[in-house]
């Protein structure tokens, strides 16, 4: 199966590059300026699973592309999402499919409008992972998981085959027959994780220590959870109870990728993670005051990095 992964970024560098470890048949979409990096470092891993440089990965960049790949790892962010599009759009053959691996839902609608609906599977990955000031990926915690399937629910044999191509390796492969609950349920828990750590400039443990922290992010939960609910996909009651856990763990020094692009000055999906949930309430008529001050501070932050 080849793969093209777009973006060698935290998680696109990181899962391609345990995938080539193995012998995956991988190659990654880059721009010059990451290409050059490759070119110069190779691409350097440094983990809890055990540390990688593969000093010459292949790359490609979007002028060279020929429409020969079974599977698009999409590893871009939000942001990005339109430009990777028209990117990686040349590599899209008859037989490609789409695994996004992005935050949010709000990409599935516009990864629809470019290739179908049936060409784009639901995914997410959860890491917790970055590019340092050397532009190493870095991963900061062992856990490191993608989870995928078919939108309509259901597990294809195209899905199986995909997961003994991703299987293998350091990361857990988890094919999933009702991925879309599990992809409301990682919004869920993320965007109350990034909007709060993010609004408090804070980790887990902190905020817990504060006055009116524990119900901060448990009411962020909530709202959220609601909305979940009104898509049709309510929380599941042993979900909701490792979520409030890992909020409600004292001492933890749990954040976001969203917390981290703050503290380096990066930009953020604000609209795409924390903006969406918001018209999405509204439109339902839920009440969103928690994230409405949580957007609200992220769009200030934006402004103010220009
Ligand atoms: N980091 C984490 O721990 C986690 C992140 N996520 C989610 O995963 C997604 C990706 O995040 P992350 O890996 O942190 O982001 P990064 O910014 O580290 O990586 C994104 C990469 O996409 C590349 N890219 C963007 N557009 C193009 C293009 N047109 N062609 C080629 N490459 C392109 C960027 O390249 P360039 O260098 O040229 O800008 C960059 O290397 C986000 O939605 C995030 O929310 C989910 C779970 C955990
Ligand atoms: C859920 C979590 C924290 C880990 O995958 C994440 O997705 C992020 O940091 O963006």
């Amino acid at each position: 199966m080849r793969i093209l992964i777009v973006g060698a970024g935290a998680i696109g560098g990181y899962f391609g590059g345990r995938l080539l470890q193995i012998g995956r048949d991988v190659t990654f979409l880059v721009r010059p300026k990451r290409a050059d990096e490759l070119a110069r470092d190779g691409l350097v891993i440094k983990s809890p699973h055990g540390d990688l440089t593969i000093p010459h990965p292949p790359v490609v960049q979007a002028d060279g592309l020929a429409p020969d790949y079974d599977l698009v790892l999409l590893s871009c962010k939000a942001f990005d999402l339109d430009d990777a599009i028209a990117s990686f759009a040349a590599g899209v053959g008859p037989q490609t499919v789409v695994l996004p691996l992005l935050n949010g839902m709000k990409h599935l609608d516009v990864l629809d409008a470019a290739f179908g609906r049936a060409r784009v599977l639901g995914g997410q990955c959860v890491i917790a992972a970055t590019l340092d000031a050397q532009r190493h990926v870095v991963q900061l915690a062992p856990m490191n998981a993608i989870t995928f399937g078919e939108r309509d629910g259901g597990l294809s044999d195209h899905v199986g085959a995909i997961a003994r191509t991703l299987g293998g390796s350091s990361f857990e492969v988890n094919p999933s027959a009702e991925i879309m609950q599990e992809m409301w349920e990682k919004w869920v828990f993320l965007a109350s994780l990034a909007g709060s750590t993010s609004l408090m400039r804070a980790a887990v443990g902190d905020i817990l220590a504060a006055p009116g922290g524990a119900d901060f992010m448990l009411g962020v939960v909530d709202e959220i959870s609601a909305i979940a609910a009104v898509a049709g996909h309510p929380p599941r009651e042993a979900f909701l109870e490792r979520a409030r856990g890992a909020l409600l763990a004292k001492g933890s020094a749990l954040t976001a990728s969203m917390f981290r692009d703050i503290q380096a000055g990066a930009r953020i999906e604000a609209d795409h993670v924390i903006g969406d949930l918001i018209a999405r309430g509204d439109a339902a008529k839920r009440p969103v005051a928690r994230l409405r001050v949580i957007y609200t501070h992220l769009k200030a932050y934006e402004r103010q990095r220009g």
